[in-house]
């Protein structure tokens, strides 16, 4: 019979690859659940020996010799059982390279190099490497591999795993001519494959598809500030947590040890990026809203955007120090005792020189020592000279009778109460009072708007979170007692009636929350800021407290800014942070958005500010955006069938942004679609999130009734990743000329 050969069709040959890959899979799951019980064997049976023993040398050596042995594979077992083995494979890259030998292949001798990647690092029992850490130096030419500068690389190979199955394999050739004849080939790009896969509600981690200028700004060294700007959808939120991640490997010791924080803009955001450093088998970064960066407070709350304003600027932070040292509201004016044959009295003004003194150098709920010792001598000075001899020979023994009064008692209680942060912002609401400590920093009108903005509701609001940090700075944490130990606190103990009254329930609930909290370190080795063009200037000034040894992370984009002076917040992150030293990476290329969602988003920002840093959206759907315009009666409705016909049309997730005012309406249309794919939400909290098809409703109302105006309609126009329809019932905010990619 005559046999030609014939090369094996695409699917023999992917079968073939799919199979051999699985095995070096296997073997590293094999390899990875063997250490895990040997360690923990080794654990277990180290610690029972030095229990019976009771020696402690003998425990430490066991402890070393583990470490010693396994620590790599011990490591990868800790971590491996943090992964979330449904979705995130072990392996994930595999890199064939020549070492950089530019010879033809077929004049090379032996093959290629192979070094599989993974999301952390496995050795055989002879301690070779079955996959080397993402993070780790060598790993680097497979995301900085280019076929311009390809590294020694020849092939980079991506696989697709659901957990610990190998499910597809997306190949890159950077050096054809280096290839081996027979050298497989197989998928049109994971870059490609990645960013067309439908979106869930929570972010994926990029670690196999990092791009080159991605990680460069991930492996940049800890120092000083480095900031990662770039448009929408260039990865800086992903890439940000990607850095923490490496970090954390580069130098194990002093971020696990010193903590990493990273601020978002909101709890949804949060809750949006939660999955992805564990996904990398980090457990240990702190993840904060910057409406929960006070211990014990949770606020979600957004302000009406001129209440924001106020509360967000650098003017509040001469109100708030001027409120902090005032009179407490309805604390006595005068002080009077019956004390050794006479009646002593001070008062207002005197009272309110005592005050200033105490708290010349020390602050408020630090300085009540200080306020007693006034007092004493206040009252000393006013006592009868010719009673001082008969009575009481000195001014301390006088002291000791006079603050042992019960009248004494029941007025410092109520004249120098250990003050909350919140109760102090409280006071903001009255107008008159505001007006005392605000003149000189705010025009009448802001003056009645913030007042009116404080006394409105008892709901803290993010924009509040600030103001109460910087209170606590100002009022001073009150110094811990415990009882019988510290004599100059005494006081304190026939204070609590005046405590109580100054803390409402919510407070005292704040107050067990932030002791419960207590343990979380409350500064960090380092500090990333995602989303940082959001921060107000008080805002700016409250995550630096976090911080004040820290290096940085500043991750942001100008043109999405919800500040109404991008200038002020700008200047006020510098000036916090001017004395370090700065690299700046800038990203350039738009994963999220298709280009004719982009195309368009683009012209709307551009018409507001021309030089706005427009990444390029490399993706083609063919679907443009849609406008669809209706009277303003019917919008509601009219997102509703939107959303619904969205859901046909993509896998995934549909966000419907709204403004604020327009939520209720449009809340009721989509409960009757009772959709879990489907997400409603205010221009505000859509930030930094994405969805694969966005419903814009009424874009001229988002213009008008959210701080940031144009620049927060830019922000819900580059949510989506597929598909967007507007729903209008005016169309001024649409770009004169039209656009490419417009509808
Ligand atoms: N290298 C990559 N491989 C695969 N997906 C990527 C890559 N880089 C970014 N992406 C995806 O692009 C989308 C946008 O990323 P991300 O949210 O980090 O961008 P951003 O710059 O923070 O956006 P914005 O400023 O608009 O909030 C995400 O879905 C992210 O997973």
């Amino acid at each position: 019979m005559d046999q030609t050969p014939t090369s094996p069709d695409p699917e023999t040959v992917e079968r073939a690859e799919l199979e051999a890959e699985q095995q070096h899979v296997d073997r590293v799951y094999d390899r990875v659940a063997e250490a895990a019980r040997s360690a923990s064997r080794i654990a277990v049976e180290g610690h029972q020996r030095a229990q019976a023993q009771n020696v402690g040398r003998v425990r430490e050596e066991e402890q070393t010799g583990l470490y010693e042995r396994d620590v790599l594979v011990f490591a990868a077992a800790r971590r491996i059982a943090e992964l979330d083995a449904e979705h995130e494979g072990l392996v994930f890259g595999r890199l064939d390279s020549d070492g950089g030998d530019d010879r033809p292949a077929a004049e090379r001798a032996g093959d290629l190099d192979k070094l599989y990647v993974g999301r952390i690092g496995v050795r055989d029992a002879e301690y070779e490497p079955l996959v080397i850490d993402w993070r780790a130096p060598a790993a680097e030419p497979f995301y900085r591999a280019t076929s311009t500068d390809r590294l020694g690389v020849v092939r980079r190979r991506v696989l697709r795993n659901k957990g610990a199955r190998i499910i597809g394999i997306e190949d890159d050739l950077l050096a054809p001519e280096r290839a081996p004849e027979d050298l497989p080939v197989m998928g049109e790009g994971a870059l490609m494959a990645s960013l067309s896969r439908a979106r869930g509600h929570t972010m994926r981690d990029i670690v196999a598809t990092i791009q080159a200028e991605q990680d460069k700004a991930i492996r940049a060294p800890a120092r000083g500030v480095t900031v990662i700007g770039g448009g929408p959808g260039t990865g800086k939120t992903v890439v940000a947590l990607h850095r923490a991640a490496y970090l954390l490997y580069s130098d194990r010791r002093r971020f696990e040890r010193g903590g990493v924080l990273v601020v978002g803009p909101s709890a949804a955001f949060m809750a949006y990026i939660e999955r992805v450093l564990p996904s990398l088998g980090e457990n240990t970064v702190s993840l904060r809203a910057v409406g929960e960066l006070v211990d014990g407070v949770r606020a979600t709350a957004i302000d009406e955007a001129d209440v924001a304003a106020i509360k967000g600027s650098l003017r509040m932070r001469g109100v708030l120090s001027r409120a902090a040292r005032d009179r407490v509201p309805g604390a006595p004016t005068s002080l009077r005792v019956f004390v050794g044959g006479a009646t002593v009295e001070l008062d207002a003004n005197q009272l309110d020189n005592v005050r200033r003194n105490a708290l010349r150098r020390t602050p408020r709920n630090r300085a009540a020592a200080e306020a007693r010792k006034g007092l004493v001598a206040a009252l000393w000075s006013r006592f009868p000279e010719d009673l001082r001899n008969g009575v009481y020979g000195d001014r301390e023994s006088f002291g000791d009778a006079v603050t042992d009064l019960p009248a004494y008692r029941s007025f410092f209680a109520a004249w120098w109460p250990v003050l909350t942060a919140q109760a102090v912002l409280r006071w903001l609401g009255d107008p008159r009072r505001l007006t005392r400590w605000a003149r000189h920093d705010l025009t009448t009108a802001e003056i009645e708007t913030l007042a009116a903005g404080i006394a409105g509701t008892d709901e803290l609001t993010v924009a509040d979170v600030a103001l109460l940090d910087e209170l606590t700075t100002l009022l001073g944490r009150p110094p811990v007692v415990e009882a019988g130990k510290d004599e100059e606190f005494d006081w304190l103990e026939g204070l609590s009636d005046g405590v109580n009254e100054v803390l409402t329930t919510s407070e005292r609930r704040a107050r067990a929350a932030a002791a419960a909290d207590a343990d979380e370190p409350e500064e960090y080795a380092h500090v990333l800021v995602d989303e940082a063009q959001d921060l107000s200037p008080m805002q700016w000034r409250m995550v630096t407290r976090r911080g004040p040894q820290a290096s940085w992370t500043i991750v942001g984009d100008p043109a999405q800014s919800s500040w109404p002076d991008p200038d002020e917040a700008r200047t006020a992150m510098e000036t916090m942070l001017s004395h370090l030293q700065r690299h700046t990476f800038r990203l350039s290329t738009n994963y999220r958005n298709s280009a004719e969602i982009y195309a368009f988003a683009g012209e709307v920002i551009r018409q507001q500010i021309p030089d706005a840093d427009l990444p390029d959206a490399v993706r083609r759907t063919g679907v443009k955006p849609e406008l669809r315009v209706f009277d303003a009666g019917k919008v509601a409705e009219a997102a509703g069938d939107a959303a619904g016909e969205l859901l046909e049309l993509v896998e995934g997730t549909v966000g419907v942004i709204v403004p604020p005012k327009l939520r209720p309406g449009v809340d009721a249309v989509l409960a009757e679609l009772d959709n879990p794919r489907i997400a409603a939400l205010t221009p505000l909290e859509s930030k930094g999130l994405e969805y694969d098809a966005v419903v814009v409703v009424e874009p001229d109302r988002i213009v008008s009734d959210t701080l940031g105006g144009v620049r927060a309609l830019y922000v819900v126009l580059t949510r989506a990743t597929q598909r967007m329809i507007t729903i209008n019932s005016s169309t001024h905010w649409l770009p004169p000329h039209g656009s490419d990619g417009g509808p």
